[in-house]
C-alpha cells in the first residue's frame, strides 16, 4: 500500500551521531530539503553527549546528542541507524515500540539478528541495505546479468577494500555482491563462499566464490567482482571516493518510509529497480 506524501517536514533522527557515518548523516538530513533533524543518538560513554548535534559544524540544529533512546526519538518519524549490530537491534526495540521507522544501514549481522529484523518490518516500515549508494545497486543489477552470461567457465571471485577502522570482514556490500551472483547461479553462497586462502589450498573448485579483505588507510569503500575466464578477465568495480553517496541514499530512504506501510525494503524500493 503506498500512503500519500504529507506536507509536513520527515523528521529523522540519527544514531551513532559522533562515528563516520552518523554525522555525514546529520550534515545530510540538515541540508535536505523536506526534512529535520529531530534527534541524535550516541552511547553513553561518547564525549559528544549533551552537545548539539551540529555543534562539529559551527552551527545550531536544536537536536542535542543523547543516549536516552525514548528521548531521542519522541520527535521522529524515522531512524536511521548506521552503528553495530548490538546498537541497531537495541534501537530496533524502542523503535518498534514507539512506531518509528527505520533506515539500517549497520553490516555484519548474524542471521538471528536479520530474522528479528524481519519479524519487526510486519509492524514498521524499515529500509534495510549494505550499501545506500546509487552505483553500488545498479552495479548489483549488472553483476546479476554478467553472472548469468558467464555461468560456464569462469572463476568468480569477490575482492573489497576498506580503511582501517572498519570491523567486519567481508564487508557487507562484497557479501550482497556474492549473494547476486550466487543467486544468478542458481548457487547457496552458504554452500560455496571461501573467505581467504592460506597453505597448501589444492586447485581451485569452480563451483566457490573466493572473497578477499583488504584494510588500510583511509579507503572509502572499494569492490570487485572478477569473473576469470581462459584467456580473459572481466573485472566490475565500484569505487566509492565520499561518504555523502551513503548518506544522501539514507535521505532518500527516510523519505520513500514516509510513503509505505509496513514492511521490509530494499535499496531497489527506493530507486524503483525492484
Ligand atoms: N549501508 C551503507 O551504505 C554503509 C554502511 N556502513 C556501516 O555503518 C556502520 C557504521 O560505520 P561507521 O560510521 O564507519 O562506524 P563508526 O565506528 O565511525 O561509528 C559508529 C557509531 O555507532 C556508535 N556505536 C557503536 N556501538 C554502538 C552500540 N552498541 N549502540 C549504539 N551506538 C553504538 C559509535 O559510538 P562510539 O564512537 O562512542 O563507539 C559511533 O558513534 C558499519 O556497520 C558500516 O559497515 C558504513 C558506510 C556505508
Ligand atoms: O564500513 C564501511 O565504511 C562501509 N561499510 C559498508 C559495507 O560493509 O559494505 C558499505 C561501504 O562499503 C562502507
Amino acid at each position: 500500500m503506498t500512503f500519500p506524501v504529507s506536507d509536513s517536514p520527515v523528521r529523522i533522527a540519527v544514531a551513532g551521531a559522533s562515528g563516520r557515518m552518523g554525522r555525514m548523516l546529520i550534515e545530510a538530513v540538515s541540508q535536505a530539503d523536506g526534512c529535520v533533524l529531530a534527534g541524535a543518538l550516541d552511547l553513553p560513554t561518547s564525549p559528544a553527549i549533551g552537545s548539539d548535534a551540529t555543534a562539529w559544524l559551527g552551527r545550531s540544529s536544536g537536536a542535542t546528542i543523547t543516549a536516552d533512546l525514548d528521548r531521542g526519538l519522541e520527535h521522529a518519524d524515522v531512524l536511521i541507524d548506521f552503528t553495530r549490530p548490538e546498537g541497531t537491534m537495541a534501537h530496533l526495540a524502542v523503535c518498534r515500540a514507539c512506531g518509528v521507522r527505520m533506515v539500517i544501514g549497520t553490516t555484519g549481522f548474524s542471521d538471528e539478528q536479520k530474522a528479528t529484523i524481519r519479524e519487526a518490518s510486519a509492524e514498521i516500515g524499515i529500509m534495510m541495505a549494505p550499501n545506500m549508494s546509487v552505483g553500488v545497486n545498479v552495479v548489483l543489477k549488472l553483476l546479476d546479468m554478467a553472472a548469468r552470461a558467464l555461468s560456464q567457465g569462469y572463476d568468480i571471485e569477490v575482492i573489497e577494500a576498506h580503511h582501517r577502522h572498519k570491523v567486519d570482514a567481508p564487508s557487507g556490500t562484497a557479501l550482497a555482491m556474492g549473494e547476486v551472483v550466487a543467486a544468478a547461479l542458481g548457487r547457496d553462497l552458504k554452500e560455496c563462499a571461501v573467505y581467504g586462502r592460506e597453505g597448501v589450498t589444492g586447485e581451485r573448485d569452480p563451483s566457490t566464490i573466493g572473497f578477499a579483505t583488504v584494510r588500510g588507510g583511509d579507503i572509502v569503500g572499494d569492490h570487485t567482482v572478477l569473473f576469470a575466464g581462459t584467456g580473459e578477465r572481466i573485472e566490475i568495480t565500484h569505487k566509492s571516493s565520499s561518504r555523502v553517496t551513503y548518506a544522501q541514499g539514507s535521505v532518500r530512504a527516510s523519505r520513500f518510509l514516509m510513503t509505505q506501510g509496513p514492511g521490509l525494503y530494499s535499496m531497489n524500493d527506493v530507486l524503483g529497480l525492484a
